[in-house]
Parts: C-alpha cells; sequence; structure tokens
C-alpha cells in the first residue's frame, strides 16, 4: 500500500523549475533512495514532502487513508502526520544536552493542557518521567545513552548524525526522511550507517526516504531508487536496474558505479 503518492509535482523559483512535474508512489515499510547530480532537485523534494515549500503546482498526500494533502502541510504540523526529517547540514540544538535534544523529538506529540503545565499536576511528571524514559531507550539503542548529558556540540560528527536520526524517531514517524545522512562520514562509518538504517526499518516499522550521493550505502540499503536530473525524475528501479539504466549512468553514476 502506498503511504505517500506524487503527483504532477512542480516547484519553481523564479525563473528555475528545480521540480518538473514529478509523479510517484512510495509504500509502506519501503527504503528508497532519491539520487541525482548537485542541483537536480532533491533537498527541494524534500522541502516540499515537509511543508517548508508550497508546489507551485501538483499535489502531495501522505497517509493515504486520511488524505494529507499539500494544502495541510506544513512544518510545525508535520511530526503530527508522522513524519520526521534530518538534515543535509546537521540541525541540533548545539548548546542543548544530548537527553534534552531528543526529548524535543518526544514532547512533539505531547499533548499537555495549560493548567497541567503551570500547576505541574502530577500526570505532568508522569507525562515527563515517560517521556525521558523513552528518550533513554532510544539513546541506548544508539549507543548514545553514556553521552546523555554531553552537549551536542561535543560529539563527534558521526555521533552528531546518529544524534539527528534518535531525535527524528523520537516524534515517532511513519516515514522517515533522511538527507545525506552519510555526508562526511569515512567508509567504516557509513558502513554502520548502512547496517543502522536497514536496522531502523525492521524495528520501527517505518518507511525511509534517503537523499545520499554515496553510492556503496544507496545501492546496498535501497529496495527502490529515484533518479532526479534537473528538476526531472529521468528514472526508477531496483538498485540493479538503476546501475545498468543508460540515461543515468549518462546523467550521473558514470560507468564505476558498476562495482558497487
Ligand atoms: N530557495 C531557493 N531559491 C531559489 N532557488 C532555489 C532554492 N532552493 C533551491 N533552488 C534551486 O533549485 C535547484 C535545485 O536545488 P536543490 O537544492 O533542490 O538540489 P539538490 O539536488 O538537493 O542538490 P545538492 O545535491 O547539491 O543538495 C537549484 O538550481 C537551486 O539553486
Amino acid at each position: 500500500m502506498a503511504v505517500l503518492r506524487v503527483t504532477n509535482l512542480s516547484k519553481s523559483f523564479g525563473g528555475i523549475q528545480a521540480i518538473k512535474n514529478i509523479s510517484l508512489n512510495i509504500k509502506n515499510k519501503e527504503i528508497v533512495g532519491i539520487i541525482g547530480q548537485n542541483g537536480a532537485g532533491k533537498t527541494t523534494f524534500f522541502n516540499l514532502l515537509t511543508g517548508i515549500y508550497s508546489p507551485s503546482s501538483g499535489e502531495i498526500e501522505f497517509n493515504l487513508d486520511v488524505k494529507i494533502g499539500s494544502k495541510d502541510l506544513k512544518p510545525y504540523k508535520i511530526a503530527k502526520y508522522g513524519i520526521s526529517r534530518t538534515f543535509q547540514n546537521i540541525r541540533l540544538f548545539k548548546n542543548m544536552t544530548v537527553l534534552d535534544n531528543v526529548l524535543l523529538g518526544c514532547h512533539s506529540n505531547l499533548n499537555y493542557s495549560l493548567f497541567t503545565t503551570l500547576f505541574r499536576f502530577p500526570s505532568y511528571y508522569k507525562v515527563e518521567r515517560e517521556a525521558t524514559e523513552k528518550a533513554m531507550k532510544l539513546l541506548e539503542e544508539f549507543d548514545l545513552a553514556d553521552k546523555k548529558d554531553e552537549l551536542a556540540k561535543n560529539l563527534s560528527y558521526g555521533e552528531q548524525r546518529r544524534l539527528e536520526i534518535v531525535r527524528a524517531l523520537a516524534t515517532e514517524p511513519k516515514i522517515l526522511l533522511l538527507d545525506e545522512p552519510a555526508a562526511g562520514m569515512n567508509p567504516n562509518e557509513t558502513n554502520n550507517l548502512t547496517n543502522l538504517i536497514k536496522w531502523i526499518r525492521g524495528t520501527y516499522n517505518l518507511t525511509i526516504i534517503l537523499i545520499e550521493h554515496d553510492m556503496s550505502l544507496v545501492m546496498e540499503v535501497c529496495d527502490r531508487i529515484f533518479v532526479f536530473d534537473h528538476g526531472n525524475l529521468i528514472a526508477s528501479g531496483l538498485p540493479e536496474e538503476i546501475k545498468a539504466n543508460k540515461k543515468v549512468i549518462e546523467a550521473y553514476l558514470g560507468e564505476e558505479v558498476k562495482e558497487c
């Protein structure tokens, strides 16, 4: 069953058409890769999916049973719809602790009344305790529990990327968007990330859409790949099909990807 349907989606910035009439479906629990050269429109596509930009034309539908469409997509509502993302340039609250960064993700799902918050009723402490337990469980799973009191800025680069994923998972998404999760990682870290992404899908039963330039990760982890070129969707298919696609080799991959 499709969890995301994009129909005739276009986005222009003045004279630049960043996304041109793209249509695609993504199924429940798929890991999907979006690849393409710099400026192909990949991040613009993510920004459309998360309501940062509104489409110039076309439609995006999530959770097809309840039909959340492009008009309802607002960045501040996105977590409530079960969509969470990480960013190409890591966006943590660097001067907050690791635990507080994750609690922020947990809190996007909590519903306090004004009175509960102001007067600190027992239910307030119960909900806060549960949120902390959930955050700590996630940190343990991602091998960050012993860093819970560190400021986020003091973590290594790879740990910061992991923490961003933990914070995204704390919102309990149905769809997780990862924007260049392997950027800046060494081959060993990328290999660990590959396994982590597979594990996340299996453990949390969610759909993952990732933008990535590291073809070893993309070919290893993705069920299907979509290839963007100058705002167009030029190919989609299984990793083996994409590797062998002449148009994709010419536009982006080159010949060396056959080694992946
Ligand atoms: N806010 C904006 N205003 C104007 N032009 C924009 C804006 N955002 C993106 N663009 C343009 O849209 C096109 C697609 O950019 P986008 O960042 O989506 O590409 P990308 O595939 O993510 O590239 P990269 O791999 O370098 O991140 C580019 O020509 C870019 O300059």
